[in-house]
């Protein structure tokens, strides 16, 4: 059975169709990209599949369950964590304590001492320890995405959605923040359905990607067949096939 499956989901904003009839499944152990030009839907993909948005059609299944209906906090108490495009941090709070929030959410953890613990070790995992005790508004555009993975990863999710953690950084951060996703991913067991412009690192990343062009999905596959595919050149990269 496939962790999560989305089955013919749609979701309108007054008359804009924001998704149409978007279906695909991703197992458990993937690392797949969702790519699309601005504007084609995948974060409000995120935000369906999170718990922050409803679906207006469609159905959405975590090992098999369906996770329409549920709130965000009852979904990441299901084993699935997002980050969010435009970090937020509690800039008057330390590193620590803002992973900290992360290990509370979705009730993870309930003991507050072992959530600090816990909040400790992800921000090692993230290559934020050092940073800890700093206040989160103290950190560069790349330490902030990376307390933006670790508040998410702190939520023990089986599933993480990673949206555009890549965006804004240098070549040398980028490269960095691959590292660091593929470690996490090991260490950690799991899934990750990825949003990234910078193409390079999507195509390195991913086993599989899924292109979404004004709502619809257009195109699936390996970063190689996608690279290629007519329907993706001509309507993401703008370039006649
Ligand atoms: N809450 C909302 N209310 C109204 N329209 C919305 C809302 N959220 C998204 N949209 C619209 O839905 C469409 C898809 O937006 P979405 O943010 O999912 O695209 P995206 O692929 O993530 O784009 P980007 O790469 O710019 O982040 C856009 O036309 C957007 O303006």
């Amino acid at each position: 059975m496939s962790l999560l499956e989305l089955q013919a989901v749609g979701k309108r904003f007054g008359g804009l169709k924001a998704l149409d009839d978007v279906s695909f499944t991703i197992d458990s152990g993937e690392m797949v990209g969702l790519m699309g030009a601005n504007g084609a839907g995948k974060t409000t993909l995120f935000s369906l599949v999170a718990g922050n948005e409803r679906p207006s059609a469609g159905e959405i299944r975590l090992d098999g369950r369906s996770l329409v209906g549920r709130r965000a906090d009852q979904v990441a108490a299901r084993g699935i964590a997002r980050t969010f495009q435009i970090v937020r941090p509690f800039r008057g709070l330390t590193v620590r304590e803002n992973a900290r929030i992360g290990a509370l959410f979705g009730s993870a953890e309930r003991r507050p001492d072992a959530a600090d613990e816990f909040a400790l070790s992800i921000l090692a995992d993230v290559g934020l320890a050092d940073r800890a005790d700093a206040l989160a508004g103290s950190l560069t555009l790349a330490g902030q995405k990376r307390l933006e993975i670790a508040r998410a990863l702190a939520q023990r999710p089986r599933l993480l959605l990673l949206d555009e953690v890549m965006a804004g950084l240098t070549p040398t951060e980028i490269a960095d923040a691959m590292a660091m996703i593929r470690r996490i991913k090991e260490k950690h067991g799991l899934t990750v359905l990825v949003i990234e412009h910078v193409m390079s690192a999507l195509m390195d990343l991913c086993q599989r990607i899924i292109v979404l062009h004004h709502g619809m999905k257009i195109a699936e596959g390996t970063p190689q067949a996608i690279a290629r595919d007519p329907r993706v050149l001509d309507a993401y990269l703008g370039v006649e096939a």
